[in-house]
């Protein structure tokens, strides 16, 4: 076989104007080929649909267990002990994904639907008593962070700073830039309150953290492991849905169109979620590192290197999906990984789209239009692509 070196290109993709428009160089990296080669970080690049696809569900060659940021736990120390799910690979990653796979589970969370949805209308009677607000605050973080938290077991009066503790996790899975130096001084006192959170005697009866610690004395998992296990849902369970429903809520109000299909159909809402995850992809990057040399494409990776998977860009890849920039209800979603796909597919998606139908829903039947008030402003992340702020006008049924 002819091993081909891949296009080397100079772009940083966690460039600060980068961040704030990707779409640019996503372009530009998948027209490079299926495998670039990154000069700045000496890592190798897909942005393709296919290649993308491959290496996540090859879990073999291209693991999680050296860490999916920039940095390979073979060579440095983490900034945090490393989750037992996302940065572990089998057999370590099966007893903590199989608890987690029960206990967040589509039947495990019908217990919730009934008080989400009522949780969402409340909430939105309460904002649409304005027919002008900033929906980031209002609608995208509020909901979240009023039922998630409570589903895990928290207190009321200790969930403010999760917003600001995942926004550091995720900026910590990108190169060592001012986005994680501006979170840095923070970083003790967060990484603090949120391993305190995942102790036995802080979480209530019957939550998703107590469910835990339930599955370590039936010996699904070990003690030892309960409280990393609290710590996944407290890491990646609250921005992940924030930056998602600010997504979607962003795609709703420059889309009338597809609006009027939801209010017509709010069985669509599921739907328009995964729509949005894929147009947006909240999480927009991950790294593996591979177990062996690799070859992609024609392109020979060697063993222990790292892979940057750019999930966004294979979301948008018109190789794989018609109009890939159109945001379109119509559109069969099931092949997009703004979740992953494979082993690691994200455990929590089931609770994401929960949320999404409870606030899409309570929206549907009380807004008859939506449409922008004000130029939107992005929040820089490594990882995330979000919104700061995205000023909304209402018009009521
Ligand atoms: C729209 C919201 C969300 C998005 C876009 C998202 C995205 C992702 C992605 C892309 C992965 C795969 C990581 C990889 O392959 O390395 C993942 C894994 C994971 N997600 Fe989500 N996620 C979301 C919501 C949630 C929620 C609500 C929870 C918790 C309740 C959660 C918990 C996890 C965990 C624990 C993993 C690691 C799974 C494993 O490695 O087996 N996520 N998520
Ligand atoms: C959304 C990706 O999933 C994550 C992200 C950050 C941390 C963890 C964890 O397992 O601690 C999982």
């Amino acid at each position: 076989m002819v091993v081909t070196a891949p296009p080397s290109l100079d772009a940083d993709p966690f460039d600060e104007e980068v961040l704030r428009d990707p779409l640019a160089l996503q372009a530009e990296l998948r027209d490079a080929g299926p495998v670039v080669h990154l000069r700045r970080y000496d890592v190798y690049g897909l942005a393709r649909h296919e290649q993308v696809h491959a290496a996540l569900t090859d879990w073999q060659s291209f693991q999680s267990g050296a860490g999916v940021g920039l940095a390979n736990f073979r060579e440095e120390k983490p900034w945090r002990p490393p989750s037992l799910l996302l940065e572990a690979d089998p057999p370590r990653h099966d007893a903590p994904r199989a608890v987690l796979t029960k206990i967040l589970g589509p039947r495990a969370l019908r217990r919730l639907r009934e008080s989400w949805h009522a949780e969402a209308e409340a909430l939105v009677d309460e904002v649409l008593t304005d027919r002008e607000f900033d929906a980031v605050p209002a609608l995208a973080q509020a909901f979240p962070l009023r039922v998630f938290p409570d589903a895990v077991g928290l207190p009321r009066d200790d969930r403010e700073h999760l917003l600001a503790y995942g926004d550091h996790a995720f900026n910590a899975f990108g190169p060592p830039n001012g986005l994680v130096a501006r979170g840095a001084p923070r970083v003790a006192e967060l990484s603090g309150r949120v391993n305190a959170q995942c102790a036995r005697d802080k979480l209530a009866d019957g939550g998703f953290g107590a469910r835990i610690w339930a599955a370590a004395d039936h010996g699904d998992i070990t003690h030892e492991q309960a409280p990393l296990v609290v710590r996944s849902l407290l890491t990646a369970g609250v921005d992940t849905t924030v930056h998602a429903l600010a997504a979607i809520l962003y795609a709703l109000a420059t889309h009338p169109g597809q609006w009027r299909r939801l209010r017509d159909d709010p069985g669509l809402a599921r739907v328009a979620f995964d729509e949005a995850v894929r147009w947006e992809s909240p999480v927009q990057t991950f790294f593996r590192t591979a177990t062996t040399d690799c070859d992609i494409a024609g392109t020979t990776i060697p063993e222990g290197r790292k892979i940057l998977m750019f999930l966004g860009a294979a979301n948008r890849d018109p190789r794989r999906w018609d109009s890939p920039d159109a945001f379109d209800l119509s559109r069969d979603t099931s092949a997009h990984v703004g979740f992953g796909m494979g082993l690691h597919q994200c455990v929590g998606q089931h609770v994401a789209r929960l949320e999404a139908e409870a606030l899409l829903t309570a929206l549907a039947r009380r807004v008859r239009r939506i449409e922008p008030a004000g130029t939107p402003v992005r929040h820089l992340n490594n990882t995330l692509r979000a919104w700061a702020s995205m000023p909304v006008r209402i018009h009521p049924e």
